[in-house]
Parts: C-alpha cells; structure tokens; sequence
C-alpha cells in the first residue's frame, strides 16, 4: 500500500503505540489526525511531530473514545481539515479490571464506535472511497491473560469483531478492510500500578507467571509491524506481533 498522501485517524495517539503508529506513517508520507483524550500531551506531540514531517501533516483532536458525539467530531475534523480519510486505528486502551466497565468501554465499545464511524465516512456504500480500519488487540487474545480475565475479553472481542467485518461481505458492501495487530508486551508507559490494575492483589502471582516467558519489544517495533500488515494484510487477518519478531499471521 502506498501511504503517500493518504489520511489516517488514530486513536490513543498521544503515548506509547498509538505514537509509533503515527509516527511511522508520517514517515512513509501520510497525514495523521492524532486523537487522544490527553490534550496536554496531544497538543505537544502534534508540535513535535509537526515540526520533524511537515506542520500541514499532523493534526490533534481531543477526543474520549467513550463518547460518541465527541469521536465523532474527530472524524469530522479530521476531513475537514485534510479532505480525505484512508485509514482509522482504533488503538485507545486501558489495562484496570478494576474498573472494569470502564475498560470494556474503552477497549470494546471504543472500537466498536471507531468502527461504526469508519464505515461511515469511508464506506463506499455511504458516498466514501473506501479504506482500512486498524485494530489493536493483544496477544492476550491468543493466551489468555489469567490475571486480567476482563482484559483479556475485551481483546477476544475485538478480534471476533475484526473478523466478522474483515469478511470479504463486508469488503465488497464498503469497500473497506479490516485487520487486527496483537502485541505482545511492549515498553510503553503501560503498566503503572499493577496492585492497582488487577481485579484482586492475590492476581499478582498470575501475572508474573503471565509475563514470565515475554521479551520486552519496543514501540518503535510495533509501529514498523503496522507498516507491513497495511502491505500485505488481507482483510479479516489477525496479526501477532511479539518478543521483537516480524509480525506472524495468527490463522486459529
Ligand atoms: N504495551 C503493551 O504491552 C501492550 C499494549 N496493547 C494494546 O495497545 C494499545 C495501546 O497501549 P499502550 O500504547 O501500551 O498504552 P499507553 O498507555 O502507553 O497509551 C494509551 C493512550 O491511549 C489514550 N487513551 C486512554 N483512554 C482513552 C480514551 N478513552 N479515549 C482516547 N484516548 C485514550 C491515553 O491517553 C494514551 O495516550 C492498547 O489497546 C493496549 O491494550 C496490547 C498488547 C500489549
Ligand atoms: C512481570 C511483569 C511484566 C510486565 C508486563 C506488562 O507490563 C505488559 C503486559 C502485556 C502483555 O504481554 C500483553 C498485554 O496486553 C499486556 C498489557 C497491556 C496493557 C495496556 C494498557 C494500557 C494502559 O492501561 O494505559
């Protein structure tokens, strides 16, 4: 695929992947609409991106991924201000199954609404000229996080999800395909508390145990990963990316 000029829509774009997403389509000659519901830092990355690629190519939305009138504005925003939109990432997520509704609502009903909204604005059957919705899962998709069962679930879903639209139904009705990029532990600024994260402290040794085999990769890896997937990834694939390898097709 050929990412000059196109437009792309990230969500969680402020930190961590979300960033090296967006920085590495700004690499390869995209604009990016970096949405984040952290406006502080948002604000300072898009300076800082726009000074290294090109002001005119980046541009910040504030925006909670739980509050549908807000996201879409995003949307709106984003084609107003660059004409077009080739590529949404529904990237936002949050670890706490504490807070576990939150969590769903982020990490789910987030993606979902992304979703809604892609096939809106670019859904050829809408008036659109089609394009590629990226979701980002979790390897806890394919092992099951055991410390962090609401977590995991989220991250079934979105999988599940992205393979039902990824369906070439879907692809001829829109003209848009969906793919699916699972991490495996990766060094962002994740992990804050874990005592605090995790449904009971009596999970702690569950999550040790979780992690125990992973190789810390970087960011910067996953958004290189992004780059290929966009390449040569059918729609419905279910990408895992993890312990710093190239990405690997997950076939079930
Ligand atoms: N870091 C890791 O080891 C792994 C991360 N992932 C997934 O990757 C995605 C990104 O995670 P990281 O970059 O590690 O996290 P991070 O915490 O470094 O960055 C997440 C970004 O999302 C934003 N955000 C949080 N709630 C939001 C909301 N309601 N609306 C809009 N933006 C919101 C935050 O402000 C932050 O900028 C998540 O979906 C996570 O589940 C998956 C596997 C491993
Ligand atoms: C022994 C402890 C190692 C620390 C493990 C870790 O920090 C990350 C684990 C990830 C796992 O390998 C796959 C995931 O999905 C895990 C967590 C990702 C959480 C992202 C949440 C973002 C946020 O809450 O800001």
């Amino acid at each position: 695929m050929d990412l000059k000029g196109k437009v792309a829509l990230i969500t969680g774009a402020a930190a961590g992947i979300g960033l090296a997403y967006s920085e590495e389509l700004l690499k390869h000659g995209a604009k990016v609409s970096l949405c984040d519901i952290d406006s502080d830092i948002g604000e300072q990355i898009a300076d800082e991106l726009g000074a290294k690629y090109g002001r005119k190519n980046v541009l910040f939305c504030q925006c909670d991924v739980t509050d549908y009138p807000q996201y879409e504005e995003a949307f709106e925003m984003t084609i107003k201000v660059f004409n077009r939109l080739d590529i949404v990432i529904n990237n936002a997520g949050v670890m706490n199954d504490r807070f576990w509704e939150l969590e769903v609502d982020v990490n789910l009903n987030g993606v979902i609404r992304g979703t809604l909204l892609a096939y809106r604005f670019m859904g050829k059957d809408r008036g659109g000229q089609g394009g590629t919705i990226v979701n980002t899962a979790s390897t806890a998709f394919a092992r099951p996080q055991v410390s962090t069962p609401i977590y995991t679930a989220t991250n079934y879903a979105v999988v599940g999800l992205t393979r039902a639209y990824g369906d070439q139904y879907h692809v001829n009705l829109t003209g848009v395909r969906s793919l699916v990029l699972c991490p495996g532990l990766t060094d962002t600024g994740l992990v804050k508390e874990i005592r605090k994260q995790l449904m009971s402290s009596e999970y702690e040794a569950a999550w040790q145990r979780d992690n125990a085999n992973c190789k810390t990769q970087s960011s910067e890896h996953v958004g290189r990963a992004l780059i290929e997937i966009l390449t040569k990834g059918q729609s419905g694939s279910v990408w895992v990316v993890e312990n710093g390898q190239a990405p690997r097709e997950w076939r079930g």
